[in-house]
């Protein structure tokens, strides 16, 4: 769409007091991976077979699908060209940069997702190296998705039901669904698209249960991808987003795959049946912890998007004047609209550099883990359940608050707002869901609170236990090291009360699972417990004010440098030219109730009724 930039959005950008170029090459972490950015986005987002003439939003649940596997199979096809520099352009900073345009592309989600993002990687991590040999090559007909939910079982993974039972006499495993709960369901990519997958189950040898595995299981035919004998699949049903990604239910009537099939790289059934434990019991979840790991970033990005539609969209919309005498005022110059809307730019900020501190951490820790040193294990686990938790709820509550923000108009699918809320919000609640996966981080916490409160030597990352027993804590400063120590406070306050709790539980002849059940609530949320006093709390709130006020100028010039094509933010709201009024008239203009000056329903029920007097 052609036409002149909006001119408020014109005069916010000149008003900007910073060099955005330099903040956007911050957030790429250097010029160089800007550049790079840039040159993946023009790549792919010029190849025109991924352009819909007709939006999503009209087409139904099964074309949606067509239309996303038709895309899908032309952005692998790119991403297996930069993997192998036939396309020069590759060392990206995290994963989540190469995918990041692909939200515009689908409007929704890329069916091959798990296949790329999870079955890959769990090969690549948990196979041995003459397992990856054979099925990481590039020309394989597998078209993979990662199967470990069941229709009885999501959170409580060790209550899983569907067996791999070795068979000795002919050297294979027996994949079993032993009844309806223990039917997967949700894999996504699994309803249609899959013809392989890596499944999770528990593993029987001689009788003797070793928990739970993974297993590399066909499940279509190759060549004509129609469902191999054993195996019964489909596809569950349209869902509130990630409605490309055919999640789906797969049953196993005693179907058989060869020993060979067990991903062996931590852990082996030899032929006689012999079974070899991994090193530490907890690897087979490795890929629940790379994605957290990677979901903290994506969701950072999730804001970023939002925050542009909602801040672009609220330097253009004027409403209602400040003062009676005045004109209406950008709707951006309240400060309840700022307050709003500046925190979820801050918390992309925040989320994108935690969610790279924790990918190179989990590099670190994977590389240790590879020498044989699990040491750092439990805490990456720790911060992971933690970060993913949590970055998924901010994330989801504020793109709700971008999309209230940006008035009825937000509330419309052109906004692509709905579709960002339903996208982050599925986050809350898979890979590990949000109340379960803090329980993991307090159970750790606990752990180290114990010792504390025992007087046994701490790690120095829970020395601030033993301060705030011995009530070492210094009086509040409003500056960001005496924020810090406010958390460190809370943190240790917050555990206390949970395991003083525990242990009156305890006392009273509560069982510990059945006292960490009734002390679950206080496990999870956090309350005030620094040295923060109540003139405290209002010098921060006036300093916080003062803050939005620095801010304002900047808004537009900050989610510029977020630097997010029109083509990825697919909103009429906040395309960087600002036409928002053009932009959704040129919308609705495609609604197919717009297609007949007269719909037909007109003549078959309503002239029926409202002329029945008159005929
Ligand atoms: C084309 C695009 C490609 C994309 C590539 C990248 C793009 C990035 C963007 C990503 C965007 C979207 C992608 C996502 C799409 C959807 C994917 C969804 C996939 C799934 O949902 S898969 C299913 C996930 N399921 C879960 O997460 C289940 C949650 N439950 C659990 O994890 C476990 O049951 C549990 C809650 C952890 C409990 O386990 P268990 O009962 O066995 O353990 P205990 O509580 O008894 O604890 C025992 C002991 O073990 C420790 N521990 C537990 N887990 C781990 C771990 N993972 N690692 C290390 N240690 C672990 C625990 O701390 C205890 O230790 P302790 O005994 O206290 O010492
Ligand atoms: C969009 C989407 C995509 C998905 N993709 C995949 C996939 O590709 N592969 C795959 O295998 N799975 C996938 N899943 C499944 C997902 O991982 C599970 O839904 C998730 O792990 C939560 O498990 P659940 O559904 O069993 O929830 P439940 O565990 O039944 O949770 C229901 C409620 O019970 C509470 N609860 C449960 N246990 C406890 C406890 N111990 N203490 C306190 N409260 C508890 C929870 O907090 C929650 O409030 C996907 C799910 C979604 C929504």
């Amino acid at each position: 769409m052609g036409g002149r930039v909006n001119e408020d959005l014109i005069k916010e950008r000149r008003k900007c007091t910073f060099d955005i170029k330099e903040l956007t090459h911050i957030i790429d972490c250097g010029e160089e991976n800007t550049i790079k950015r840039k040159q993946i986005d023009n790549y792919i987002l010029n190849i025109k077979e991924l352009w819909d003439d007709v939006p999503e939003e009209y087409l139904s649940h099964k074309e949606r699908y067509e239309n996303a596997i038709k895309k899908a199979f032309i952005v692998l096809k790119v991403l297996r060209q930069l993997h192998t520099g036939n396309i020069q352009i590759t060392d990206h900073r995290t994963p989540t940069n190469v995918y990041s345009i692909q939200d515009g592309i689908f409007r929704n989600v890329n069916p091959l997702l798990i296949h790329i993002g999870l079955f890959w990687s769990t090969i690549a991590a948990q196979a041995s190296t003459e397992q990856q040999a054979e099925w990481l090559q590039p020309d394989s007909s597998m078209i993979g998705t990662y199967v470990q939910t069941e229709l009885g079982h999501g959170s409580f993974i060790r209550g899983i039901e569907t067996t791999a039972t070795y068979d000795s006499t002919t050297d294979e495993f027996i994949l079993h669904t032993p009844r309806l709960s223990a039917y997967k369901w949700w894999p996504g990519g699994l309803g249609n698209t899959a013809n392989a997958c890596l499944v999770m189950a528990q593993l029987y040898i001689n009788g003797t249960c070793h928990g739970l595995h993974i297993f590399l299981a066909q499940i279509r035919d190759f060549d004509t991808h129609k469902p191999l004998p054993g195996i019964k699949v489909g596809e569950i049903g349209p869902k509130m987003g990630f409605n490309t990604a055919d999640n789906g239910f797969l049953g196993f009537d005693n179907h058989r795959i060869p020993r060979t099939n067990m991903l062996m790289k931590n852990v082996q059934v030899l032929r006689d049946g012999t079974y070899v434990k991994p090193k530490h019991d907890k690897l087979t979840y490795g890929s629940m912890l790379l994605t957290r790991v990677t979901l903290i970033s994506d969701l950072a990005y999730q804001l970023s998007k939002a925050a542009t539609i909602a801040v672009r969209y609220s330097a253009v919309r004027r409403q209602s004047p400040i003062k009676s005498n005045e004109p209406e005022r950008q709707i951006l110059d309240f400060v309840s609209q700022q307050h709003k809307l500046f925190i979820t730019i801050a918390s992309s900020h925040v989320y994108r550099v935690v969610g790279l501190w924790m990918w190179n951490s989990h590099k670190r820790v994977t590389a240790d883990i590879h020498e044989g040193n699990m040491g750092q294990l439990p805490e990456l686990h720790a911060l992971a359940c933690c970060l993913k938790a949590i970055s998924s709820r901010d994330a989801s509550a504020l793109v709700e608050q971008c999309r209230l923000a940006c008035g009825g108009h937000g509330y419309m699918m052109a906004s692509n707002l709905p579709q960002i809320y339903a996208y982050t919000t599925a986050a809350v609640t898979y890979e590990g869901e949000y109340t379960v996966l803090l329980l993991q981080t307090a159970r750790y916490l606990v752990k180290f609170w114990r010792l504390a409160a025992e007087h046994k030597p701490l790690p120095q990352n829970f020395a601030y236990f033993e301060d705030y027993i011995k009530k070492n804590f210094e009086q509040w400063r409003n500056s960001p090291e005496g924020i810090i120590e406010g958390f460190k406070a809370i943190v240790a306050g917050k555990t206390k009360a949970a395991y003083d709790t525990l242990q009156c539980n305890l006392r009273n002849g509560r069982e510990f699972e059945e006292a960490w059940n009734m002390a679950s609530v206080q496990l999870t949320n956090a309350s005030e417990y620094s040295t923060i006093s109540r003139n405290d709390i209002e010098a921060l709130q006036s300093r916080y004010e003062e803050l939005l006020a620095l801010i304002r100028p900047n808004a537009v010039g900050l989610v510029d440098a977020f630097d997010i094509r029109d083509e990825v933010l697919c909103s009429t709201l906040g395309a960087y030219d600002g036409r928002v009024y053009e932009r959704m008239m040129e919308e609705a203009s495609k609604s197919p109730l717009n297609e007949d000056v007269v719909n037909e329903s007109f003549h078959k029920y309503i002239r029926p009724v409202t002329m029945k007097n008159k005929l």
